[in-house]
């Protein structure tokens, strides 16, 4: 009988009821999220188009730049789709630039840019300032067992203001930025402003893909704790 080959690299077919969890591939580190959301048994695709996105379960925005994503999100008509498809529920993880696409607000967004919006967020860009690592910590984030998460921060937003619904799971420890906000959860929408993609630990990335499963089998939204958990 015929064995179908694995799908993802890891040695092992995806199973049938692996969540398909799209990454944004417009620009910014698209195969670093592949690699991460892979690593959690996810089925990890390339999403560009708008049929692309109607085939997922839940989708990553990547790091990388928010001008430059927000542009591409237009030529490729996936601006409308995604806006869409995330007021409807479907699971986001946005890192970094990723978070500032799926904000309400931006401080210092540049003329004309726009975001996807969803989150009840101000966020502030280039808050960390603008060197290539401008701060690196470790963080405990709710809802992530086994210990702190070592947070890279890469001219990355902070959350300024969060609105009544929006779960914080995780601030600054130390520093200047110390009890900022760099973690947050509001319903399907994941959002942290460092990039647990480059560190080869996979832990942010399952705690997003429980939350992808758990809509998957139509359990009703809760804390990222609980939906931790299940
Ligand atoms: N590492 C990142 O994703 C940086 C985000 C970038 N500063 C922006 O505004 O989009």
């Amino acid at each position: 009988m015929p064995v179908a080959a694995p799908r993802d690299g890891s040695g092992r077919a995806a199973g049938a009821g692996a969540p398909v969890v799209g990454v944004l591939a417009m620009q910014g580190d698209v195969r670093e999220h592949l690699a991460a959301l892979r690593a959690c048994g996810a089925e990890a695709v390339l999403v560009r188009r708008p049929a692309e996105l109607a085939a997922v379960d839940g989708i990553v925005l990547p790091g990388g730049e928010s001008t430059a994503i927000d542009r591409l999100l237009t030529a490729f008509g996936m601006r409308e789709p995604l806006r869409e498809a995330l007021a409807g529920g479907l699971p986001a993880y946005g890192s970094c630039a990723g978070m500032i696409l799926l904000a309400d607000r931006v401080a210092d967004a540049a003329p004309g840019q726009r975001t996807l919006g969803g989150l009840d967020v101000l966020v502030r860009r280039n808050a960390f300032g603008r060197q290539v690592v401008s701060w690196e910590e470790d963080l405990a984030v709710t809802g992530v067992e086994g210990g702190p998460v070592r947070a890279v921060f890469i001219r990355a937003p902070w959350v300024e203001e969060a609105g009544d619904g929006v779960e914080v799971l995780a601030r600054v420890g130390s520093g200047p930025a110390a009890g900022r906000i760099v973690a947050v959860r509001h319903e399907n929408l994941l959002a942290t402003s460092f990039h647990p993609e480059i560190t080869g630990d996979p832990r942010v990335h399952r705690a997003f893909v429980r939350m992808v499963a758990a809509r998957k089998r139509g359990a009703a939204p809760s804390g990222f704790q609980t939906a931790h958990a299940s």
